[in-house]
């Protein structure tokens, strides 16, 4: 992907939802945590990456809403997918990032695309006729509506499932790479609300709830990963593989702290999906990369 597919993207997520400065461009609204993660023996199979060697290591965890809305209710439709970012402290010094969020996958396959759905939605305000640039879009790209009807909105941050959506590799001791994908799901199990109940939640619930959980009780995730078989496909994320599929627990993360200064934590945060160390590579799937040229296209703007 060129870089100017990145630019035009956050182009039109700024015109979508406004330029706040110092904020991302998408996910603005957010909520910073801390905590460890500890991993199965199970996970030093699959890989060799020191992550999954032991013993437990710190985890920077950033909760957000979906849109560039900073003041979006928690509560609202237009606040999911919810994300989940999470930063490991290595013990060499490295980190490894995790970004995902409530989508069971994703509406488009490439940056391209997912440009030209952020352009299609910036153009079809109330007062355009249909078809509108984004019905359009959507009659020609059905994984979008498959996408965001499968979306809910949680009791709680802790108590919502996470995704990886792309595909990464792993590689083990000997060399063997094996495809997968992240799925995070919450100990205290998932909740949602309905569309009434979310409505009448007051505007920053989310947020407020999990610093207020956390001061009480440890808020711990599974980290889970979807083996892929040959032939399913990996540069697809619109594509998700069989329920099947083999989920390999790949350890436990531990939430026992808020951050502070939440505002000033996420500020200097960059969360990038190519964020690996040996043991774990990017795969085929081109959203990756269109992801990293994103995100640091707004993480230059909100400077
Ligand atoms: C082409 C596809 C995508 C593009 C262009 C894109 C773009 C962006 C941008 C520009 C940001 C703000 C980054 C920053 O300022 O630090 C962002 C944040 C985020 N995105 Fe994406 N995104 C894409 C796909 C995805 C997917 C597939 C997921 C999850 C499975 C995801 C989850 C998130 C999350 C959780 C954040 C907040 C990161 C944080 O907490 O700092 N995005 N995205």
């Amino acid at each position: 992907q060129d870089a100017t597919t990145a630019e035009q993207t956050v182009d039109a997520m700024n015109k979508l939802w406004g330029r706040h400065p110092g904020l991302r461009a998408n996910h603005a609204k957010g909520v910073v945590l801390q905590g460890s993660f500890t991993p199965t023996p199970e996970a030093a199979k699959l890989s060799k990456a020191s992550l999954f060697a032991g013993p437990a290591v710190t985890v920077t965890v950033r909760f957000s809403d979906g849109t560039g809305l900073p003041t979006i209710a928690d509560g609202a439709k237009e606040a999911r997918p919810h994300g989940f970012s999470a930063k490991f402290k290595l013990a060499d010094g490295g980190e490894v990032d995790m970004v995902l969020n409530s989508l069971p996958h994703f509406p488009v396959a490439t940056g391209e695309e997912f440009r030209d759905l952020l352009v299609a939605i910036s153009q079809s305000g109330p007062d355009v006729p249909s078809p509108k640039p984004v019905e359009t879009f959507r009659a020609s790209h059905p994984a979008v509506a498959a996408a965001v009807g499968a979306l809910t909105t949680p009791e709680s941050f802790a108590r919502q499932a996470y995704n990886g959506v792309n595909a990464f590799v792993f590689v083990d001791a000997a060399g063997k790479r094996q495809a997968f994908r992240w799925r995070v799901e919450p100990v205290a199990g998932i909740a949602t609300l309905n569309a009434e109940e979310a409505g009448k939640r007051p505007a920053n619930f989310l947020q407020e709830e999990i610093v207020a959980r956390v001061a009480k009780e440890p808020v711990a995730f599974r980290f889970l990963a979807q083996l892929a078989e040959p032939g399913d496909p990996t540069h697809d994320a619109t594509k998700p593989w069989p329920k099947e599929r083999r989920m390999v627990e790949m350890g436990t993360l531990t939430l026992t702290q808020a951050v502070p200064d939440s505002a000033s934590a996420e500020k200097a945060l960059l969360f990038l999906p190519n964020a690996l160390t040996d043991g774990i590579e990017v795969s085929d799937d081109p959203l990756i990369d269109a992801r990293v040229q994103a995100y640091a296209v707004s993480f230059g703007r909100r400077q």
